[in-house]
């Protein structure tokens, strides 16, 4: 959607277009601003999404953000380059609800640092993803640049989806057999849109879900007619768990959703994924995004239950973080734990989500996007109840190709896992011994 295709009844300023120097402060400029970004298959209702954003009285001050980001390869290397200042934000309209909108033109990245600049001036961004094929690098964006999250934090991705043309979009394969655009915007979303709900029949959106849920089953799926929906299932989800943010029941319901089979053309035995060396969490030419597969459609959603609790999650001793990096950096499951004959054993994952308690009694939402991913803690008391936080069993939920032999690949994570923890708490168990014994010593030495 253009600028010009907004009705201008709808501005309340005398300029018609006020610069966004003009703009008045909306929120203090201490927080940071939630950004939701959007996706969607061409013609799927995004714009229609937008408008309704800027045109309903919902109370909130957003700013809206069409862009064009051009190919990802490019988006890639702006990221890298981030600092640059070239980028124009160009004109922007205040409408009569309280939203902003601007169109930005050529660098996204950089135009949303140009924004930030401005930042309190609005209470959240919705970043529309136009023309890009894969969401997963501008994901990565955000959430990992230092200069961006430094005032933006990744709230959730959304992706519309047309109710009447996905079925098509997700079977079609690509020429060089890797994931197609709608199966990466589907894998990769937080929330999906279900959209034109109208044009189907109840039996027909049944069906669609049901598929959609095959590939994503954490996505909290909502049906709607021209992307009319509440904001509060849509905005300020807090997906990605900053540890400064409040823990929302919300972040956990997707948990609660079933495994999945896979979708159609499943192989057993093709190991799709590509491993590769990969030792820190950071966007990589080199990553999965590249794999390929000659099976477009083998793409679903398995979930691992975890342990009551671990150790730890981060720190070089973690036998869950250990497990984890080497699934989403070399695509595999540890050494030592082979594959049932005929089995794949490497994966291709898109999309990584967890929950998870640790022997201390914290509790650690895990995002992963592509290669990269993240515990973080939940601040404690925040939000959910005990209630809720009691019905949350700790779980892993792995989103991608390869996970054919969904037993074999769950029953192998959790013999590595109880394993690793076993020998975690040993070696933990050792030091605070040696720690003890050498106060026993020192206490000895005093008496002395
Ligand atoms: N019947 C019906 N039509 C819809 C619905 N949502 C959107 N449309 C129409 O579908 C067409 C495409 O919608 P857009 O919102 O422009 O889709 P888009 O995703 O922004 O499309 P691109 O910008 O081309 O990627 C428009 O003619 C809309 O009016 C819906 O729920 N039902």
């Amino acid at each position: 959607m253009s600028t010009e295709e907004l009705d201008l009844e709808d501005l309340h300023v005398d300029d018609e277009l006020a610069l966004a120097e003009d703009v008045p402060q909306l929120v203090e400029t201490s927080t940071k601003v939630p950004m939701t970004i959007v996706t969607g298959y061409l013609g799927s209702g995004k714009s229609t999404l937008l408008d309704y954003i800027l045109k309903e009285q919902h109370g909130r001050r957003i700013a809206v953000i069409m862009n064009e980001f051009g190919d990802t390869s490019d988006i890639e290397s702006k990221a890298i380059s981030v600092q640059s200042d070239d980028a124009l934000v160009e004109e922007w309209l205040e409408l009569n609800n309280g939203c902003l909108c601007c169109s930005v033109r050529d660098t996204g990245l950089t135009a949303i640092l140009n924004l930030m600049e401005k930042k309190g001036r609005f209470d959240q961004i919705v970043l529309e993803t136009t023309g890009v094929a894969d969401p997963a690098p501008i994901i990565q964006a955000f959430w990992n640049e230092p200069a961006l999250n430094l005032d933006v934090s990744l709230d959730a991705v959304v992706s519309v989806v047309d109710a009447a043309g996905i079925e098509k979009q997700i079977q079609d394969p690509r020429p060089d057999g890797s994931y197609n655009e709608a199966q990466r915007q589907v894998a990769t979303a937080d929330v999906i849109l279900l959209n034109k709900a109208d044009l189907v029949t109840p039996d027909d959106l049944d069906r669609v879900e049901a598929l959609l849920r095959t590939i994503n089953s954490t996505a909290l799926i909502h049906r709607t007619t021209r992307s009319a929906i509440d904001l509060a299932l849509l905005l300020d989800l807090n997906i990605y768990a900053a540890p400064s943010a409040p823990f929302r029941p919300e972040t956990l319901a997707p948990f609660s959703q079933p495994d999945t089979a896979p979708s159609a053309s499943s192989c057993d035995g093709c190991a799709s994924g590509t491993p590769h060396e990969h030792p820190h969490p950071h966007p990589h030419p080199s990553s999965s995004t590249s794999a390929s597969s000659p099976h477009a459609n083998d793409i679903s959603s398995l979930t691992i239950p975890l342990p009551a609790s671990v150790p730890s999650v981060t720190g070089p001793h973690s036998a869950l973080y250990a497990l984890v990096s080497a699934l989403l950096w070399e695509g595999q499951l540890p050494r030592g734990s082979p594959p049932a004959p005929g089995q794949a054993d490497a994966f291709d994952l898109l999309r990584t989500k967890g929950f998870v308690r640790t022997d201390d009694g914290h509790e650690w939402v895990l995002q992963g996007v592509r290669d990269i991913f993240d515990f973080a803690r939940v601040p404690a008391g925040a939000g959910a109840t005990e209630a809720d936080a009691r019905e949350v069993e700790p779980k892993l939920v792995l989103i991608g190709r390869g996970l054919t032999d969904k037993e074999g690949v769950r029953r192998r994570f959790v013999e590595a896992l109880e394993e690793g923890v076993r020998r975690e708490r040993e070696a933990l168990g050792a030091v605070e011994e040696g720690e003890s014994e050498e106060e026993e010593d020192e206490d000895a030495e005093m008496e002395g």
